[in-house]
């Protein structure tokens, strides 16, 4: 069995606690609370605009260490929807009339963007960081697209948001991230498996927090 699909078999209680959090669910329901939905917005902002940084070093580390061409042309391209998507928060905040100036960053929010910048470090291996890249993006994709399968009653002002992480586009990036982080753990020492199943875990444990907090829980 490929490595991470060995994880999420292990670990499926957390990453489920990610993937089908109270928050998306309350998306998917038609019950969400847009207080919520504006304060994740604003949140998430500020998340991805460190997120930017973290892929660059990212495209950095595959540069030098990667043993296939491919890997960065694909970082590549998740850095161009990244481009997108900061101009996509802008227009929805001003769409929810969210101050986007005037967002704080909220405690969760700074612990995780200070947990992306550790991972920025050239110390870092690109099979971690590679694997921790893909499962932020999977958090998001899964989420969203749960928000948009059969039986979902998404308000039509939110499925915009939805079809961001949620459309099939979306998805196979994120599966061809996987493919990137299986090839290379299957090529990887016992000390490099273990630190990248301890940054997943800690990545999934960080998006639990990321969608509390806009619930206004922490
Ligand atoms: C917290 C968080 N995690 C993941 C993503 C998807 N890029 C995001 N926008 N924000």
């Amino acid at each position: 069995m490929l490595m991470i699909q060995k994880w999420l078999n292990q670990h499926n209680e957390l990453y489920t606690s990610a993937t089908r959090h109270p928050f998306t669910l309350s998306i998917r329901d038609g019950s969400v609370d847009l207080s919520a939905f504006k304060r994740w917005l604003g949140q998430d902002y500020i998340f991805v605009r460190a997120f930017v940084p973290f892929v660059a070093s990212l495209l950095l580390k595959a540069w030098k260490e990667s043993d296939d061409d491919s890997d960065i042309e694909v970082i590549l391209g998740g850095m161009a929807a990244l481009n997108d998507e900061v101009s996509w928060f802008k227009r929805e905040a001003s769409k929810w009339s969210v101050s986007l100036s005037s967002t704080v960053p909220q405690k969760t929010n700074l612990e995780y963007c200070r947990f992306l910048e550790s991972l920025m470090s050239p110390e870092v291996d690109y099979t971690v960081a590679v694997t921790a890249f893909w499962a932020i993006e999977a958090v998001y994709q899964e989420s969203y697209a749960h928000c948009l399968s059969d039986g979902s009653k998404t308000p039509e002002e939110l499925k915009e948001t939805c079809q961001r992480w949620g459309n099939d586009g979306f998805g196979q990036y994120c599966h061809t991230l996987q493919n990137i982080a299986n090839r290379r753990l299957e090529k990887s020492p016992e000390d490099i498996i273990s630190k990248a199943e301890a940054t997943v875990m800690r990545v999934l444990e960080y998006e639990v927090e990321f969608w509390n907090m806009s619930r206004g829980e922490t």
